[in-house]
């Protein structure tokens, strides 16, 4: 018996979500390196054409997953691609003969939780997995910075121009939705904030659901695995208390869709001078309210690969690995913002950015 599958025998699911950069693909790193003897298996889920997480998490090398067990979901957000996408995979890595002890399910940071959680109620999928606990992971740093909450008048003017618009800021009912799906909320980046700032990010957090999850806090996503893994939830038969917003105003069943979010992936060509590209890149997201951008970037006469991680106007960057003998070296990022992002301009900006 493994640590895993004792009680019910139905294998546990983490689902790890929460807002665009809040730190769950850190989160799952630190999981995967101490994952006290569980095999796990990975499902990424992804918003944009390139498979960063899932490339950073290859490259982690953790015994407890090996790359076969990192699956990526590269087809749209993981709540509109359930049925074609989801439980197809989930069916597959049920049929394994070596299945896993426990499945971690990271959601695009622009997922609703609620139509993932609600398949496991599915005929094949409830037999066989049950949902362990949902954990929503908070950049805390940003909701101090006011990022969920700020746009009111922005959106009240557009609905003013737009009559059908039933939204609130759409990042706002996202990270709301995020917290009302959860079981346990991890405060991270805490690094980033003083003890007045944290008490506030409590109570902002706190205010934005209705239900009263545990909350911890986090630095760079180091929260136990014995605590995360083994909440024994069974989420999936309480997800009529966790409706969503876009559930509780088109009870009706109207499909749920992304059309407030847009990204695209700029290709470039080596940066001799990654920092100038950097602090260029940083006037640019400031410019034109980009929410994330990623990717990785060929740097001359380097032999690793940089790692370019932006969240709002805060960039990190590390080389994470050597890029590999026959490795086409390349620069591609995805850019991901709000619907009425100006591509042509944002791309023509970020191109000028390399000098
Ligand atoms: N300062 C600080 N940075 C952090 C912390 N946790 C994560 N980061 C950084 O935040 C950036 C985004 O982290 P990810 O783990 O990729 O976030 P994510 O939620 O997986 O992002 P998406 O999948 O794009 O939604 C990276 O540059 C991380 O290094 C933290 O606690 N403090």
């Amino acid at each position: 018996m493994t640590l895993a599958k004792a009680g019910n025998g139905k294998i546990p699911a983490t689902v790890i979500t929460g807002f665009l950069g809040a730190g769950k693909t850190t989160m799952i790193r630190n999981i995967l390196q101490n994952a006290g003897g569980r095999r796990i298996a990975l499902i990424i889920n992804e918003f944009g054409d390139l498979g960063v997480d899932g490339d950073v998490l290859k490259g982690c090398g953790a015994d407890a997953c090996s790359e076969d067990d990192i699956i990526e979901l590269t087809n749209g957000c993981i709540c509109c691609t359930v049925a074609d996408d989801f439980i197809p995979t989930m069916t597959k890595l049920l049929e394994r003969e070596n299945r896993p002890d426990h499945i971690v399910i990271e959601t695009s940071g622009l997922a609703l939780p609620q139509p993932l959680i609600a398949a496991f109620n599915w005929p094949d999928i409830r037999t066989q997995v049950t949902v362990d606990g949902v954990i929503t992971v908070v950049d805390s740093a940003a909701v101090a910075a006011g990022r969920f909450a700020d746009d009111h008048d922005k959106v009240d003017a557009a609905r003013v121009e737009d009559d059908n618009l039933d939204h609130e800021s759409p990042i706002e009912e996202l990270f709301e939705d995020q917290l009302t799906a959860a079981d346990l909320i991890v405060l991270n980046k805490t690094d980033l904030l003083d003890a007045a700032g944290l008490l506030f990010v409590r109570g902002e957090v706190a205010a934005r659901t209705s239900r009263k999850p545990t909350m911890i806090e986090a630095k760079h996503g180091e929260v136990s695995a014995a605590i995360l893994l083994g909440l024994g939830v069974g989420t999936e038969a309480d997800i009529a208390n966790r409706k969503s917003h876009h559930e509780m105003e088109h009870e009706a069943g109207e499909e749920h869709d992304h059309d407030e979010f847009e990204s695209f992936v700029v290709e470039l060509g080596p940066l001799a001078d990654p920092v100038a590209f950097i602090e260029t890149l940083k006037t640019v997201i400031v410019a034109h309210d980009i929410l994330r951008i990623k990717g990785f970037a060929d740097v001359p006469g380097k032999p690793m690969r940089l790692l370019i991680q932006g969240v709002g106007a805060r960039i990190d960057q590390y080389f994470d690995r050597p890029w590999a003998a026959g490795e086409v070296r390349r620069t591609r990022l995805v850019v991901i913002g709000l619907h009425d992002m100006d591509e042509t301009a944002v791309r023509a900006a970020i191109e000028a950015a390399v000098v």
